[in-house]
């Protein structure tokens, strides 16, 4: 297998065991060396007391013939010592060669030799008598003796040394085989635990750096899908929001209650931001700030043009990244702090057409947090206006009177019957005002139908500027029209009556020509309960005292009949 795809495991284990078993082979090695070393030293010695064994000989026998030949009582006395030191370097010997059985014997017979030698040299000193020299030398026979034993003794020595020297040879040899094969055991060893050691820590460090990058884009992709949760939990919330304040905005009955729900909800979602919905006006010539929350941080024109917003020039939202620098909206005044401010505005628009405008603003620049909520917001908000302004309009439509936007006839009967039975739950009286206009036909037939239109229109105009809030003004038909005045007494009653028949004397309508024509208008007053307790007997005694008034001359108030004190004014 190629060492680049031995595990990193493997590698270190591979490494130790190789480690350990070259730590064992040197140590065995070194013990072996040790052993060796030992074994040579005492070759060495070994030879030292060969050499030393030799001289002492050489002594001994110079000594012997020292005395031999001069007589000198000293040299014999150096052979006596000599030799005994001869034996005791022989002793040695054997101890030192006690462990190596051929060395033994040929130690044993060299001391052998030397003992046979050394006797001949003794037994010589022993039987010479001064001034006998010659005698010596006629003995040939133990001449001869002593130079076979000076052979033998060589011979002896030559072989204890060749021996030793073959021992030496050969433990030399095996020391520096051993030495040899440590340092190559070594040298292969120790290389290869690297490499695998460094091979093992590659691969490691690869793995570490492959599962920091695993471990990275585990990271990463959690944070993304944290993000990704909690995006769906912002979904989530902003759907739920969204849901509830729909429903709210279709549960509202008119505009205001729209106002106050858009109101609640922009505070709750959007807490850090100040919030002014715009409404334009029927008549398009300006917006009303009809609604706003939070605490503003630049000023606000509580009546500006429509176009005073980019956003309903541009059918789209408009974001003001900080409102100090960017192009402004002119509906919006310059903050006054030295804190960025940022804001959008974001037009409210239904069936093509816009209605309105929401302007956020909050301290800080940039985008408001969740825009893209806010505008689903502002479309269910436009939706809802829609509707309520449609539902009114139809409302509207069904109860008032087109011409003089007063309510009808329908409106009329069931208010009426309803303000009665009010009053009589009270206790209180309730007058009905019947008003005709005087001539009628003749003034359209003298100024033209328009004219007779305008003027109705003016003086139902007239009336309903001089009704209290719980009166109701009607136009009962034609040119008569009917005033409800519930809690009213008679005296009240016919002071009301004759501020409006005084009133209608005073208008002037204008014709094409420029002339200002007049009308003038009877009145007949009819109170509950008086003249009835309900709707019609009311309204039919108020016309019986109408039809007095016209009787009399017009342009008068009458009471109907059976009315107590007060009569025709
Ligand atoms: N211009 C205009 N005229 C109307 C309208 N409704 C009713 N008229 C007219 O009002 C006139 C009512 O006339 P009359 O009922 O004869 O009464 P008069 O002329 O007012 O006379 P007196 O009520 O007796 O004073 C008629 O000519 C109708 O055509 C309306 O909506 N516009």
């Amino acid at each position: 297998m190629p060492l680049s795809k031995i595990s990193p495991l493997r590698g270190f284990l591979s490494a130790t065991v190789i480690l350990v078993a070259l730590g064992i082979y040197v140590v065995a090695n070194a013990i072996q060396l040790g052993a060796d070393y030992r074994l040579v030293t005492r070759t060495h010695e070994v030879l030292r007391h060969l050499d030393r064994i030799e001289t002492l000989k050489h002594e001994a026998v110079a000594e012997s013939r020292g005395y031999l030949l001069a007589g000198r009582g000293e040299a014999r006395d150096r052979f006596w010592r000599v030799s005994g030191e001869l034996h005791r370097e022989a002793a040695l010997l054997l101890d030192l060669v006690a462990d190596n059985a051929p060395q033994r014997t040929r130690s044993q017979k060299l001391l052998e030799a030397l003992d046979r030698r050394l006797a001949l040299s003794a037994d010589a000193i022993r039987t010479f008598r001064p001034g006998q020299a010659a005698t010596i030398n006629a003995s040939a026979a133990r001449v001869s003796a002593i130079r076979a034993g000076d052979v033998d003794v060589a011979r002896r020595l030559d072989q204890l040394r060749q021996a030793e020297r073959v021992l030496l040879a050969l433990r030399s040899q095996r020391a520096e085989r051993s030495a040899w094969l440590v340092l190559l055991a070594t040298g292969i060893g120790i290389p290869l635990s690297l490499l695998l050691i460094g091979q093992a820590h590659r691969r490691l460090a690869r793995e570490n750096r492959v599962r920091q990058q695993a471990e990275a884009a585990a990271s990463a992709s959690n944070a993304e899908l944290n993000a990704t949760v909690a995006q769906l939990a912002r979904l989530s919330d902003s759907m739920g929001a969204l849901s509830h304040y729909s429903s709210m905005l279709q549960g509202a009955s008119d505009a205001q209650e729209l106002y106050e729900i858009t109101s609640t909800t922009f505070r709750r979602l959007f807490p850090g931001l100040a919030g002014m919905l715009y409404v334009i006006r029927a008549s398009r010539d300006h917006a009303e700030l009809i609604a706003h929350w939070g605490s503003p941080v630049a000023p606000n024109d509580p009546s500006p043009e429509p176009h005073a917003c980019w956003s309903v020039r541009r059918h789209a939202p408009y974001v003001i990244d900080d409102l100090r620098q960017g192009m402004r909206c002119p509906h919006i005044g310059r903050p006054a702090g030295a804190e960025a401010v940022h804001g959008v505005c974001i037009p409210l628009s239904a069936h093509g057409e816009v209605v309105g405008w929401l302007s956020l603003q909050g301290e800080g620049r940039g985008h408001i947090a969740d825009e893209s909520l806010a505008v689903r917001l502002c479309e269910q908000l436009s939706l809802a206006l829609a509707n309520v302004r449609l539902r009114e309009s139809l409302r509207h439509q069904a109860v008032r009177d087109a011409l003089t936007g007063l309510f009808n006839r329908r409106y009329l009967e069931e208010s009426l019957a309803r303000e009665i039975a009010r009053c009589q739950r009270r206790q209180q009286p309730l007058a009905v005002l019947m008003m005709d206009v005087d001539h009628f036909k003749a003034f359209n037939d003298r100024h033209g139908h328009a004219q007779g239109d305008a003027a109705l229109a003016a003086f139902a105009r007239m009336v309903r500027e001089m009704c209290r809030p719980e009166d109701i003004a009607c136009r009962y038909g034609g040119e008569e029209f009917t005033l409800i005045l519930p809690e009213t007494d008679l005296a009240t009653a016919l002071e009301r009556a004759e501020d409006i028949r005084a009133g209608a004397a005073l208008l002037r309508i204008g014709d094409a020509g420029g002339a200002l024509l007049r009308i003038t208008v009877s009145i007949g007053v009819a109170l509950m309960p008086d003249h009835g307790d309900v709707g019609l007997e009311l309204m039919r005694a108020g016309d019986r005292a109408l039809y007095r008034a016209k009787h009399e001359g017009r342009d008068r108030v009458a009471v109907a009949a059976g009315a107590s004190a007060i009569g025709a004014i």
